[in-house]
């Protein structure tokens, strides 16, 4: 992975966002109490990190370098453990509007400065997405496309489970949309993408899906398979010492078991539904 500025040109940047910890995920307040929110803001980051770096390891030439844009301290040390690099955020503009202003003037400053930089593409995932794994990062990159000099525009976009949100935007090149987040995201990142004659790729991902907005979110996380440092803040065992930056062998190790698990569940949904297929096809057919 490039060690910042050096080697962008061919490939992908990923940009992770990152409110003040201690201002972060204000919408949970009514099911957690405002000391535990930052820890649980760190934990998602470190999660989050620790499956880019995975993927980075993964797919090299095509995810090649990672960055945390935010103006809080504590993300330095989180940044590091991973390989990312960490670049303070421009304040938004005077009477930005709505809550989202300071995101999106901190993902299109990222997006101006790879644009310089001749960044080939920009991958821009929220620090909350506690069950996003290597897999699925690699999967959202092979669906966006080979990077090929000069390549024609192109967006991919995968949806939150809920709001009508982005919870990744991946454009080619990377200054090619205003970022607009805020409710109802993906329905404006997609129609400026059609405005600009780029068709956007919609690619649905489970773990992605999952942003940790609100107390429903966070009742859903029990049905799902977190990080190692969100679960086990969760489970309110200490921290996890960080784990190193993943070799090669240990991240497809990772994918393969991810892959598994992920054929293990469709393959139960399939047969769930040729059962229930067969007894309504079939009057009588049914055990109970
Ligand atoms: N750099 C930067 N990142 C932001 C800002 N606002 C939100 N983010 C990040 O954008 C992503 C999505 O954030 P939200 O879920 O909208 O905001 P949040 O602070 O996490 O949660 P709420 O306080 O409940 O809105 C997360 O990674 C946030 O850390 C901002 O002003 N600057
Ligand atoms: O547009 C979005 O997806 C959101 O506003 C930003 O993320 P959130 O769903 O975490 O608020």
């Amino acid at each position: 992975m490039s060690d910042g500025n050096a080697g962008l040109a061919g490939g992908l940047c990923a940009v992770v966002p990152v409110k003040a910890f201690d201002a972060a995920k204000s919408r949970l307040a009514e099911a957690l109490p405002l000391a535990a929110r930052p820890g649980l803001a760190s934990a998602m980051l470190e999660d989050v990190l620790a499956a880019l770096a995975a993927a980075a390891v993964l797919r090299p030439e095509r995810l090649v370098a990672i960055r945390v844009v935010t103006s809080e301290p504590g993300a330095a040390a989180i940044a590091a453990r991973h390989g990312a690099v960490v670049e303070p955020e421009a304040a938004p503009p005077a009477g930005g509007q709505g809550p989202e202003a300071g995101l999106n003037a901190a993902v299109d400053g990222a997006a101006r400065r790879l644009a310089a930089q001749g960044t080939e593409g920009m991958l821009v995932l929220p620090a909350d997405l506690p069950c996003i794994t290597a897999a699925e990062i690699v999967g959202l990159i092979d669906a966006h496309g080979a990077g090929t000099p000069g390549r024609s525009p192109a967006v991919t976009l995968a949806p939150a489970r809920a709001g009508g949100g982005t919870n990744a935007l991946l454009a080619s090149p990377p200054a090619l949309l205003p970022a607009a987040y805020g409710p109802g995201s993906l329905a404006r990142h997609s129609a400026s993408a059609s405005a600009r004659g780029v068709r956007p790729r919609i690619h649905g991902s489970r773990g992605i899906a999952l942003d940790i907005d609100t107390p429903d979110d966070l009742a859903a996380l029990a049905g799902m398979q977190p990080g190692p440092c969100t679960a086990r803040l969760l489970a309110g065992e200490p921290a996890l010492a960080a784990d190193p930056v993943p070799d090669a062998e240990a991240a497809r190790r990772a994918e393969a078991q991810a892959a598994a698990q992920e054929q293990a569940a469709a393959a139960k949904e399939r047969l769930g539904a040729l059962w229930s297929m067969l007894r309504t096809a079939v009057p009588g057919s049914g055990r109970s």
